[in-house]
């Protein structure tokens, strides 16, 4: 299957019209991945079961209603999937089989999408390069000695390289932006609350959403469209009604006010990097929008706030993992402490050892008031600065990353610059807001994100000027191995 010539809408009518059954589209699908995956090195788990999914798709007839009926989807690996394994590429749960679907493969399964398999990452998420899986290395679709970025690397490599269509990510700090941006596709992480996290297991409880990665704008929204909603199973869910993600795509961006942080196009930012954004804030007034330079001036306190709060959060989700409840057990133990002890010195590798010291250090009795406490405050005035702009701007845009992929070793070794990568995402999880990442051209052959962030619970609008960008240039005919 080509999926670098179509879309769902492409694909769901060649299946309504039966020029097409789910069945083939998941046997293209999966014989696509065992030809081109072992090069990228995206999955960690086929699944056995898509070819029966598939064939119970095509028995109940493909609903014109369902626009994702029959169509392959790859799964971040911290999203259960009942009866499939799920290690959010840990040593920890590397044999872990869940008994229970989490609420969006369930909605997805319902939607008659079909869970083709489970996508490499950065270990329980923690990082943004996939090289801290403990299983393997992803490549980025572009350039294979370079990083496909994380922790949602496999599910961007997958759609990036054509694998599939679709698939799910995690954003704690950019894990689905950056990932998408690095590989020149779209990302979306909706607002917090907007999609539930059942089933998710669990980093940062006060950061992580569940979003897609896609190559098209308007597949993502279809997604979006499924997974969206209030779940009694997850009591951070929002109860407000889920919109129709498509429907302000196509609509014009006259009057449309957009804000450009001088603080994005800062320091750190590769130079060739800010020109691909400026000539892209050009193409939004050409468009019919108002783009203006504003300051969201507490921009640089929000990479150490981020790793104070996401790691204390850790360290208490991590808890779980002590070598009884769930996954690895340490040999030849002694005691009860050695289980503890030994499972997790053995379960984790170096970064999440590193974010539990952190978090633990941090929320500890003494140093709770200088650091937890500090960070939270941070917080508070970075969701200010948003608030702020938001009064008088409908989107927010700026580069989704410093820099274009890095190399593979790079900076795996220096956690700090590892960190710093992040600084233009991370403000958007601290606030809650969603944004989306799309590409916007290219330095030195490797693609560039433009990210777009909007208000609470308004991401139809950004989907509108995502799409509008989109139709506005050619980067879904550009395809990694072809010209560009
Ligand atoms: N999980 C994320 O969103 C990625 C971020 N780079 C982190 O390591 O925390």
């Amino acid at each position: 299957m080509d999926y670098f010539k179509l879309d769902i809408d492409q694909l769901h009518q060649a299946l309504v019209n039966g020029e097409l059954t789910a069945a083939d589209l998941t046997a293209q699908t999966l014989e696509g991945i065992r030809a081109i995956d072992p090069q990228i090195d995206a999955f960690l788990t086929l699944n056995p079961n898509a070819q029966a999914q598939a064939k119970a798709v095509d028995a109940a007839g493909v609903d014109r209603a369902k626009p994702l009926a029959g169509i392959p989807v790859a799964i971040k690996d911290n999203i259960v999937t009942k009866d499939l394994t799920t290690t959010a590429a840990s040593k920890m749960l590397e044999n872990f089989v869940p008994i229970y679907d989490a609420t969006v493969v369930e909605k997805l399964a319902q939607a008659g999408a079909i869970n083709v398999g489970k996508v490499n990452m950065d270990e329980f998420a923690m990082g943004s390069s996939t090289e801290n899986s403990a299983f393997k290395v992803t490549k980025n679709a572009w350039d294979h000695t370079r990083v496909p970025g994380g922790s949602s690397g496999g599910s961007a490599a997958a759609v990036a390289t054509g694998q599939v269509l679709v698939a799910l990510g995690t954003d704690t700090g950019g894990s689905i932006r950056q990932p998408a941006a690095f590989n020149g596709i779209v990302g979306f992480k909706p607002t917090y609350g907007r999609v539930s996290r059942w089933g998710l297991i669990a980093f940062g409880s006060s950061l992580d959403a569940i979003g897609t990665l896609s190559r098209s704008v308007k597949d993502s929204a279809y997604v979006m469209n499924v997974i969206a909603g209030h779940d009694e199973k997850d009591a951070t869910t929002a109860d407000t009604p889920v919109p129709d993600f498509t429907a302000k795509i196509g609509q014009s961006l006259q009057g449309m006010k957009i804000a450009l942080p001088k603080e994005y196009l800062g320091d750190g930012v590769d130079p060739q990097v800010a020109d691909q954004i400026k000539a892209a804030a050009e193409q939004f007034k050409a468009l019919g929008a108002t783009v203006a330079t504003v300051s969201l001036p507490h921009t640089k306190y929000a990479v150490p706030a981020y790793y104070i709060i996401a790691s204390s959060e850790a360290s208490s989700n991590l808890q779980r993992f002590d070598g009884i409840r769930y996954g690895f057990r340490a040999k030849d133990v002694k005691n009860l402490s050695d289980v503890y002890v030994r499972s997790r010195s053995e379960g984790f590798g170096p970064e999440v050892k590193r974010r539990i010291m952190l978090g633990t250090f941090s929320l500890s009795a003494g140093f709770y008031d200088a650091y937890f406490k500090k960070a939270a405050q941070v917080r508070t005035l970075i969701t200010d600065d948003f608030n702020q702009i938001f009064a008088d701007y409908d989107l927010i845009m700026g580069p989704t990353t410093p820099t274009v992929a890095f190399k593979i070793g790079e900076k795996v070794t220096d956690p700090l610059t590892m960190y710093m990568n992040d600084i233009l995402t991370i403000p958007v999880n601290l606030a809650g807001l969603p944004a989306a990442s799309i590409p916007a051209g290219f330095v030195d052959g490797m693609p560039v994100g433009l990210q777009l962030i909007g208000k609470h619970f308004d991401e139809a609008t950004i989907y509108q000027a995502a799409d509008a960008f989109e139709a506005q240039n050619d980067y879904l005919d550009q395809i990694p191995g072809g010209a560009h």
